[in-house]
């Protein structure tokens, strides 16, 4: 028997006595995840940034998880192969699900270059609760911006797998959202998330007791 059969077998689900539902009530809006993708230097940390404090302003229970971040602690064992990147995508995810079901607007900003994982990580949330946001940008933009540097050292070959130079980008199929940032401000780009959450996906509840 593997790890996985023991899991399925002899682990049993609790159910809390506290729902998800109970604390979006409480909180007054709802819980989502936001999933920024794009290539490095596109901008995902920037808006996310952005978009965290407009709504911590407006008393939204929200919290970023950045992957440079995430890869300090949790995801600190993982490397940039393909493999790993597809634990860290998923990892991500199952953290971002937990913070939602404690009610919490969720941003994540992690390149998370391939649509199987983006689309494995929406599978675990409910229709409406995941919202994608492709922060679209040419690699020629970003290794001009190339606010860490990296693109360079990438070039000359210091930095293997390094996303849109020698591992693929996949662009997303289905986003809610994309955001040229060719094109767009950070200022433009907030305000078009703020917009969406706050008009189409109905962020905060219209609650009468
Ligand atoms: N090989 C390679 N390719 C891409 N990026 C690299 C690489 N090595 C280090 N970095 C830095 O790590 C950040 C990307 O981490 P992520 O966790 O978002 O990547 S992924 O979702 O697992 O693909 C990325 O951050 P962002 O620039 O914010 O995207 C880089 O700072
Ligand atoms: N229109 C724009 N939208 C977002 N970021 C921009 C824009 N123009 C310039 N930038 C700059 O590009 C850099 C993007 O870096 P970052 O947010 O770390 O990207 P990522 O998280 O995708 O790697 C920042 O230095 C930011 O100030």
């Amino acid at each position: 028997m593997n790890n996985n059969d023991e899991t399925k077998n002899n682990v049993f689900w609790h159910q809390s006595a506290i729902k998800k539902e109970d604390r979006e009530k409480q909180n007054g809006h709802r819980s989502i995840m936001i999933w920024f993708t794009g290539l490095s230097g596109s901008g995902k940390s920037t808006i996310a940034n952005a978009l965290q404090h407009k709504l911590f302003e407006k008393n939204i229970n929200v919290y970023l998880l950045d992957g440079d971040n995430l890869r300090h602690g949790i995801n600190k064992n993982l490397s940039f192969t393909a493999e790993d990147r597809q634990e860290n995508i998923r990892r991500t995810a199952e953290i971002g699900k937990l913070f939602v079901d404690a009610g919490t607007v969720v941003l994540s900003a992690l390149i998370s270059p391939f649509e199987k994982e983006r689309l494995n990580a929406r599978a675990l949330f409910k229709q409406g609760e995941f919202i994608e946001v492709y922060v679209k940008c040419s690699i020629e933009e970003c290794e001009n911006r190339d606010p860490k540097g990296l693109y360079k050292k990438a070039r000359k070959g210091e930095i293997p797998h390094f996303t849109g130079i020698d591992q693929p980008y996949e662009e997303p199929k289905n986003p809610e959202i994309v955001m040229d940032t060719n094109k767009l401000s950070i200022g433009e780009s907030v305000e078009i998330l703020i917009s969406y959450l706050f008009d189409k996906a109905g962020l905060l509840l219209n609650i009468k007791e």
